[in-house]
């Protein structure tokens, strides 16, 4: 599926007035592509990402996906959606302690009324998928950061969403562990032709991208893959 924002203006309310977050931002993301978005601090990239994920509806444009708009959907619309299509790895969606890694994907398939079986065999095909078939039964404080981070991204896919986002995915990482996340990131999105959209502070990884949009002051341009 393609993920097309589409002219997204996006306000926050700041004091009297109305801070812009994102200002007339247009965007492409197109199945079994990469697309990185870059930016300073402050300049929009999470805010992006939010609205492409529905968790925040934009004040004007348009959040396609394969060309119906998601902004006009109500909550118990895009809340399915959500959970039907869209992959989220954000720094935020912190693992939960007393879970093993295996049950930190299957809670999920649970919570969507999934048969346990069917939900076990997935969860365990992804973790093999990003190298932790061994480490099932670990729970987060056995595993290393760069697991730990394996782990959201394999829960992120648990819903075999078409639209992958992502939030600074190495931001805890240093460069060679956060080197193999950006090449198992690459690899799936390749593998099961995501549409995927990473934020990243990191511009080693736009070798890896096909494209690359940088946001300065809530504005959009596309920058040439490095
Ligand atoms: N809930 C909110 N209410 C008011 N202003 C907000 C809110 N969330 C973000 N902002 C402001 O909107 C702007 C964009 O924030 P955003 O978090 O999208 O930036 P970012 O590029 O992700 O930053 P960083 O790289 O530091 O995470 C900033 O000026 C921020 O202060």
């Amino acid at each position: 599926m393609t993920m097309h924002l589409n002219d997204v203006t996006l306000t926050y309310p700041d004091g009297d007035g109305r801070l812009t977050a994102l200002d007339h931002v247009t965007l492409h993301a197109e199945p079994g592509e990469l697309t990185a978005v870059v930016g300073p601090s402050g300049s929009g990239k999470s805010s992006l990402l939010a609205v492409a994920a529905t968790l925040i509806t934009p004040d004007s444009g348009q959040v396609l996906l394969d060309g119906t708009d998601l902004v006009g959907l109500n909550a118990k619309q895009r809340t399915r959606v959500r959970r039907d299509r869209i992959g989220i790895v954000f720094q935020s969606a912190n693992l939960l302690a007393s879970l093993t890694a295996l049950e930190q994907l299957t809670v999920m398939a649970h919570l969507a009324g999934e048969a346990p079986t069917a939900a076990g065999e997935r969860a365990l095909e992804l973790l093999d998928a990003v190298g932790l078939a061994a480490q099932a039964g670990r729970r987060p404080h056995q595993l290393s950061g760069g697991q730990r981070q394996r782990v959201t991204i394999a829960r992120g896919l648990m819903n075999s969403p078409s639209v992958l986002l992502v939030d600074e995915p190495t931001s805890a990482l240093d460069s060679e562990r956060g080197a193999a996340i950006l090449d198992l990131i690459r690899r799936l999105t390749t593998e099961r032709e995501l549409a995927t959209v990473m934020v990243t502070h990191d511009r080693d990884h736009l070798a890896h991208a096909d494209r690359v949009v940088e946001i300065v002051d809530g504005r959009a341009q596309a920058l040439a893959p490095a």
